[in-house]
Formats: structure tokens, sequence, C-alpha cells
């Protein structure tokens, strides 16, 4: 049997903006199938543009520059966007939906783009609960319902490697399960799961702690680990946020 290859790897990734400001710097990381990752760090320490530039958005954004190598699913970093549209899940921490669409039109939107039968969208409402919004317009919708239809959004092709950013943030306990019970599936089947979340619950239902702290890695390891090392797990999140604000 072959070794398993990471989903992904970095080396060195760097971004900063035109105005010099670094976004993200000295990135070296793996992340493996089946297993669940905490990306955590303080209010603008890069999370959600790590995430964007896994999912193939950060490149090409105007005025930012970008330095480093790695490989995503097996491309490399650069140029591959296109071309993983349906083993990479991503749910942008705004939701990613057109606001003036229906719930409906965005999942048969969405659908279209990754080349799947239309009748997916219809089951991934069903599947995720949808019915009662189905032909709302996402604009009219409450914050932790439209989190519920770009959770949906996200896992319309079946990924392999699901970018998920504060998709808890908002939503009702019930709803919150719902979408742990979901990602502890995938997780099962194989996926791997880089998640965004400031919530020490949320840091529970995950196995690795990945923690920013302005733009670099500051803390990388089983979340396991930080207990130990701290006493207990708020005990050590809240530390690293301290580490975050002491950070040169
Ligand atoms: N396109 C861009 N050009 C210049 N600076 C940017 C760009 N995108 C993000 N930034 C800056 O990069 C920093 C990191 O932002 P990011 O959104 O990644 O943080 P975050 O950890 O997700 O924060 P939060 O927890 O508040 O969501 C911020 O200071 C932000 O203003």
């Amino acid at each position: 049997m072959s070794a398993p290859e990471a989903c992904v790897w970095l080396r060195e990734l760097a971004c900063r903006s035109g105005a010099g400001r670094q976004l993200l710097q000295g990135l070296s990381l793996s992340l493996w199938p089946g297993q669940v990752y905490l990306l955590y760090g303080a209010n603008g320490a890069g999370k959600s543009s790590l995430l964007k530039l896994l999912a193939g958005l950060l490149e090409g954004q105007a005025g930012l520059r970008m330095q480093g190598e790695g490989e995503v699913l097996g491309l490399p970093l650069w140029g591959r966007r296109a071309a993983q549209r349906a083993q990479l899940g991503y749910m942008p921490q705004q939701g990613g939906l057109y606001e003036e669409l229906s719930v409906a039109e965005n999942l048969h939107f969405r659908a279209e783009v990754l080349d799947l039968p239309a009748t997916s969208a219809l089951q991934q409402a069903q599947a995720h609960g949808l019915q009662s919004v189905w032909g709302q317009r996402v604009g009219q919708l409450s914050g932790g319902w439209r989190q519920r239809v770009a959770f949906a959004a996200s896992l319309l092709a079946t990924p392999r490697l699901l970018l998920l950013d504060e998709p808890t943030a908002g939503v009702d306990l019930e709803a919150k399960a719902q979408i742990w019970a979901r990602v502890q599936a995938l997780r099962a089947a194989g996926v791997c799961v880089l998640v965004s979340s400031h919530d020490s619950e949320d840091a529970l239902q995950c196995q690795q702690l990945l923690a920013l702290a302005q733009g670099r890695l500051c803390f990388q390891g089983p979340v396991q680990a930080l207990v130990a090392e701290y006493g207990s797990l708020g005990t050590g999140l809240r530390a690293l946020l301290r580490a975050g604000v002491q950070a040169p």
C-alpha cells in the first residue's frame, strides 16, 4: 500500500500587499486527508487570506505579491483554480452567495458551474434542511440561514479538500451541531477539512490546530498538545492570542 499524500503542502509561503503589508509570511505546513484542522488566530491574523490562497483566489488579486511554493491536491499552488473546482469546497466568510438570487437559483448556478446534474441542487438543499427557504432571496435571509445555505453550497461537489471560513458564526445550536456532524462524516470518509473559528467549542471538534499570528504560524500540532501544555483548551487558545499580539 502506498503512503497517503498530503492534500496540501506549502513551503515558505508569503503574501505581501502593494503597500508592503505582510498578509502571510514564512508559512510551511502540510494538511492530510481524514483530518479536521482548526485555523485559529486574532482578528486580522491572516486566516481568511490563507483560506483564499488555498482556494486559488488570492492569485491574480491586484496589488498582491506572492512568494514560495506548494501543492494543493497534487497540483502546483499557482494556476490551478479551474482544474480543481469539483474537488475543492470553499465557504467564504461572507458566504459567497448572490444576494439578489433565490436559494434555489444560487445552488442551481453553482451546480451548473461544477457540471453537476440539475437535480443535485435540490438534493443538497434537502440534505441540509433548506426546503423552507428554497424559494427565498438570499438577501432576505437571516445571517444564520445564509451560513447554512453557504455551507450546503460548498459541499455540492463532494470535495476532497474543504475550506470553511467561520462556518458556525451566527448559526443556532441545532444548525451548528448539524454542520459539525456533516464535517465529521466527511472526515471519516477521508476528506481534509480546514476550518477557521474563534470558538473554543469548535476547537474541540478538530484534531489539529494551526494558529496564525500576524500572518505567521505560531502553533502547529494536535489540539490535545495545546491542552496538555496549558492545562485547558481555553487557556491555551487565549495564550495563542497573546502570542499574536506580542509577535514582532
Ligand atoms: N487584498 C488585500 N490587500 C491588502 N490587505 C489585505 C487584503 N486582504 C486582506 N488584507 C489584510 O490582511 C490582514 C489579514 O486579513 P484576514 O482577513 O486574512 O484576517 P483574519 O484572520 O481572517 O481576520 P478575522 O478573524 O477578523 O476574520 C488584514 O489586516 C487585512 O486588512
